[in-house]
């Protein structure tokens, strides 16, 4: 057997699934990720496997924008993605893996008034539930990025932002290289290339999943499957309240660094950092049809470079380099499913719609702690999906970074 150093040395093992584990993690992507890890290291629940249908962080986590906050309105989903945040500061040490986590601050601009309301409210939120946070006038924001357009000549004037100095922006391939070595040091068994085509269920029970490689048993399944979802919801004879739509991104030309924060604008759908390569990583507003594509479009490519450049006239002659697609899966409030379902040991962790990168840890972790005890932790409970049929709905479209 290798030593814990060798075990540490190594990626990952790729095995042969075993015909039973404890614990089933369905979706190979952060969230999935992050889920066994804590599981194995903080629940003691080893015995555990990672079924992903292609390769590992292969799905949103690949796709993302990177952007890191925890700026959210109201109680629940500030607690939630503080939590995440405050595991994100020691994720590195942690994993023993750099995932490049740089708090260089995120801004959410305000436009109008009503932008302007809004932002004071959800920082005094913020405020009062511990998350770091300040509202900045249009001086206050021209001195962190004096690239931007903050004059009176703009199409759409920036009046201030919201500014959250812990923000910022992580490498997403890290982050999923990160988890997966360390569960898989735990004795995690992560089986890529392995598609769930459908659940075993007897009087309403979870015994296990059918896949392209055999039956596999356990009595407790965590399904963490994002776009897919619905999909996989329905394999198990219910569904979910979520519409999966393509949510697109491109990145430009490497430029030496020019942009040192992160620039959201919900007004003129677009949002922007600058990668550590040098990539302008840009992102848009979803796709308003429903669908699994995860390519890009060029009337979104369009669209987003004039809100960019509406922002930073600068980047008007910037040469873009690649676009792409992922498939996010959208709640009616903006915020995620955090649940048991009518199946007993089956559970499932989605609709983190264009928002879940953030939450990786925090989401994992929670996670974990739910299927190690069979009850919901206390930070996940109030993402039931039974909110959907008590109207507790926990509405933060104001929060997201993107126009759902
Ligand atoms: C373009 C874009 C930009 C975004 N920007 C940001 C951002 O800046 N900040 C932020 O916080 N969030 C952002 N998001 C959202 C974020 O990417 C997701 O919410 C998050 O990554 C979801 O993580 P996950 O692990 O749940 O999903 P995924 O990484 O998608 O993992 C789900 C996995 O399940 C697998 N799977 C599906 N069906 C099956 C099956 N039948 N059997 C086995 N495996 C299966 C898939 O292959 C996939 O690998 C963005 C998303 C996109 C698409
Ligand atoms: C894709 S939007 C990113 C966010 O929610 O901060």
């Amino acid at each position: 057997a290798l030593s814990h150093h060798e075990n540490w040395q190594r990626q990952w093992r790729n095995p042969t699934p075993k015909k039973e584990y404890d614990v089933i993690i369905i979706g190979g992507g952060g969230h999935g990720l992050a889920t066994a890890y804590y599981l194995a290291k903080e629940f003691g629940v080893r015995n555990v496997a990672v079924i992903e249908k292609g390769w590992l962080g292969g799905g949103n986590t690949a796709r993302n924008t990177t952007i890191v906050r925890s700026n959210y309105l109201w109680d629940e989903a500030a607690a939630l993605y503080e939590h995440s945040m405050k595991l994100w500061e020691g994720l590195s040490q942690d994993l023993n893996y750099n995932v490049m986590f740089s708090q260089r601050g995120v801004l959410n601009l305000g436009h109008t008034l009503q932008d302007m309301r809004d932002i004071q409210r959800r920082v005094n939120a913020n405020r009062l539930n511990g998350v770091d946070g300040e509202v900045l006038d249009a001086k206050g924001v021209q001195e962190i990025v004096p690239i931007l357009d903050c004059s009176k000549r703009a199409r759409y004037p920036v009046m201030g932002a919201s500014w959250q100095p812990r923000g910022g922006v992580a490498r997403h391939d890290a982050v999923a290289w990160g988890y997966a070595r360390g569960a898989d040091a735990h004795g995690v068994d992560i089986l890529q290339q392995t598609e769930v085509t459908g659940f075993k269920i007897q009087d309403g029970k979870v015994l296990g999943v059918h896949t392209n490689r055999g039956d596999i048993g356990a009595k407790t399944v965590g399904c963490v499957t994002a776009g897919n979802s619905g999909v996989l919801a329905k394999m198990a004879g219910f569904k979910l309240p979520i519409e999966s739509h393509p949510l697109q991104a491109l990145v430009s030309e490497p430029l030496k660094p020019i942009l040192d924060t992160v620039v959201m604008s919900n007004h003129v759908h677009g949002y922007i950092s600058q990668s550590d390569k040098g990539d302008l990583v840009i992102g848009a507003g979803i796709d308003g049809y429903n669908g699994y594509g995860q390519r890009g479009s060029y009337p979104t490519v369009e669209h987003t470079l004039q809100a960019i450049v509406e922002m930073f006239p600068i980047f008007s002659r910037v040469r873009m380099n690649r676009q792409w697609g992922g498939i996010v899966d959208t709640c009616p409030d903006a915020c995620p499913i955090l649940s048991k379902t009518p199946v007993k040991g089956l559970f499932f962790n989605c609709g983190w719609g264009t928002g879940g990168f953030k939450a990786t840890p925090g989401s994992g972790h929670v996670f974990a702690a739910t299927l190690a005890k069979g009850e919901p932790h206390p930070i996940a409970a109030p993402f039931s999906i039974d909110r959907f049929h008590s109207g507790a709905l926990i509405d933060e479209h104001g929060a997201a970074g993107v126009a759902h």
